[in-house]
């Protein structure tokens, strides 16, 4: 899951493109980039790490320009070691395109395949983004082709884009001399929205990842970009749109809600932390049903994400609610590190406990998701060995059962604790006394409650059903011998 960018600015754009990178950090911490465009060059920097680590004045100041893109990578294809794989892409042709995605591709193979036989277009890398790219730029060659550059050809090229492509994509391209396209495929899978600062030389615009980069720099959020939408802005700032699918049906990913975007922002309509306080609200009543309320002295979150919905569930249920975790906060996010060893190693060094919080008590653990059971397994381990009595657990998500092929990284079944277990199994795998996950369509309605407009989700984890229509069973054995083999070995060197 990303984190994109781009800025049409009036002055230098590099801080600005910098800063909204730091606010979207919680969604890649492998690699960041920023490309911008100066004169008719682009400069571009990209390395592992986090955007602090990356980026050091010598390198911010290589990057002049009012205009640019940036990018946090977290790896759904290719891999986490190759720097050629981080963001922003450049190509040559046409024009000289630079170009960041959030997404993931599901016919990048195929689509690479016919890109060098009929397109005579050669990708350097394993990154679906790099072929979502070229997919782009040769379509812009057709639609360019015999006329000069306007807007026609861009919303023309991207309806190419989504005729051809599959998957999941919100993408933000700079076309030299040209101006900045973000689209976002004709699902929505992945977010993308418009905000814009009025300056006295004139307004300036920021396309993002989420609503968090524009406020947090000082823009107005103006709009979500709809699904299959492009929108072109020139190099004098005018904004244009266009709908570029034939037949675009909005299927938000409902884990963005439970799990990546930051609770600050809004999404598609929908508050995160409202979304996430009615996940605690509708959990509560499912926990109601299941556990013995009078046993549980205590609810306690594990931070961060899990926060708004334990303390909502705590509320409903007039239950006490304690911090009885302290997390390290210069460790990251540890669901989207690469490889198992160390995501596990991560949970240990990230939260510690608070023996007085749980000495002889019976605890209720709520976290937002449960997927490998990484996390869970360790936090019940650390709250007994901190002297809790009995600890139960609820998850504001259902269970994780199907891999994801639209931008999070679980390419395999077997690597979630939910396969092949029911709820009192993974109860026993984790050392809960009682397990409580949320129920689907409960969840949906977390959402739903804030925007009716959302008619259905990218739900696939959780039921296993592909909205894109091109993923079946043989699909998901080449995903999980390609790319699950490739998620094992990371985890072997890093042990
Ligand atoms: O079952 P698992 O495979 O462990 O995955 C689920 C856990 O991972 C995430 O936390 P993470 O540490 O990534 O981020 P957070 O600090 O935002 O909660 C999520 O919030 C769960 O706690
Ligand atoms: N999570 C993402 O959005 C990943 C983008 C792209 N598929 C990559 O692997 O780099
Ligand atoms: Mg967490």
């Amino acid at each position: 899951m990303c984190g994109i960018v781009g800025v049409a600015a009036r002055s230098p754009a590099n801080q600005a493109i910098y800063d909204s990178l730091l606010l979207l950090q919680h969604r890649g911490q492998d690699a960041a980039g920023i490309a911008t465009s100066h004169d008719q060059f682009f400069n571009m920097y990209k390395a592992h790490g986090l955007v602090r680590d990356v980026f050091r004045t010598r390198n911010m100041r290589a990057l002049p320009g009012t205009s640019g893109l940036g990018q946090v990578r977290y790896p759904t294809a290719g891999s986490s070691d190759s720097v050629d794989e981080a963001q922003p892409f450049y190509v040559n042709a046409p024009f000289g395109i630079t170009f960041v995605h959030n997404g993931n591709l599901t016919n990048w193979r195929e689509l690479r395949e016919e890109l060098f036989r009929i397109d005579r277009r050669h990708i350097n890398t394993n990154s679906d983004s790099e072929v979502l790219l070229n997919v782009f730029a040769h379509e812009l060659q057709l639609a360019s082709s015999g006329v000069s550059l306007d807007e026609n050809a861009v919303f023309n090229a991207v309806s190419a884009v989504h005729r051809r492509t599959k998957g999941a994509y919100a993408v933000i391209a700079q076309i030299a001399s040209f101006g900045m396209v973000a689209f976002r495929d004709p699902y929505g899978i992945r977010p993308l929205c418009l905000g814009s600062l009025a300056t006295d030389n004139g307004v300036e615009w920021m396309v993002a990842s989420e609503s968090v980069a524009l406020t947090g720099c000082g823009y107005t959020f103006v709009r979500d970009i709809a699904p299959g939408e492009a929108l072109l802005i020139d190099l004098d700032g005018n904004v244009s749109s266009r709908q570029c699918a034939e037949n675009p049906i909005f299927t938000p990913c409902v884990f963005e809600y439970v799990y990546f975007a930051r609770p600050d922002s809004l999404m598609d309509g929908v508050s995160i932390y409202d979304a996430r306080l009615n996940m605690g609200e509708y959990l509560a009543d499912k926990v109601a049903k299941n556990l013995r309320l009078g046993e549980i002295d205590v609810v306690m979150p594990i931070p961060d994400s899990s926060r708004p919905s334990a303390m909502q569930l705590a509320s409903r249920l007039g239950l006490n609610y304690r911090e009885g975790f302290i997390k390290n906060r210069y460790v990251g996010r540890t669901f989207i590190m690469p490889g198992q060893a160390v995501r596990k190693k991560s949970v240990r060094q990230k939260l510690s406990a608070i023996d007085m919080e749980f000495r002889g008590k019976n605890v209720l653990l709520v976290d937002d998701s449960i997927v490998r059971g990484t996390t869970s397994q360790q936090i019940v381990e650390m709250a007994i060995s901190a002297g809790a009595n009995k600890v139960f657990f609820a998850s504001a998500a259902p269970p994780v059962r199907f891999p994801n092929v639209y931008g999070i990284d679980m390419p395999t079944q077997a690597e979630l604790i939910a396969t092949g277990r029911d709820t009192n199994e993974v109860a026993r795998a984790i050392g809960a006394a009682g397990l409580v996950y949320q129920d689907l369509e409960d969840l949906e309605s977390s959402i739903r409650d804030l925007n009716p407009g959302i008619t259905q989700f990218e739900s696939s984890c959780f039921n296993g059903r592909y909205v894109t229509g091109d993923i079946d069973a043989a699909y998901l054995e080449r995903l999980g011998s390609t790319r699950g083999n490739q998620a094992a070995s990371i985890s072997d060197d890093d042990a």
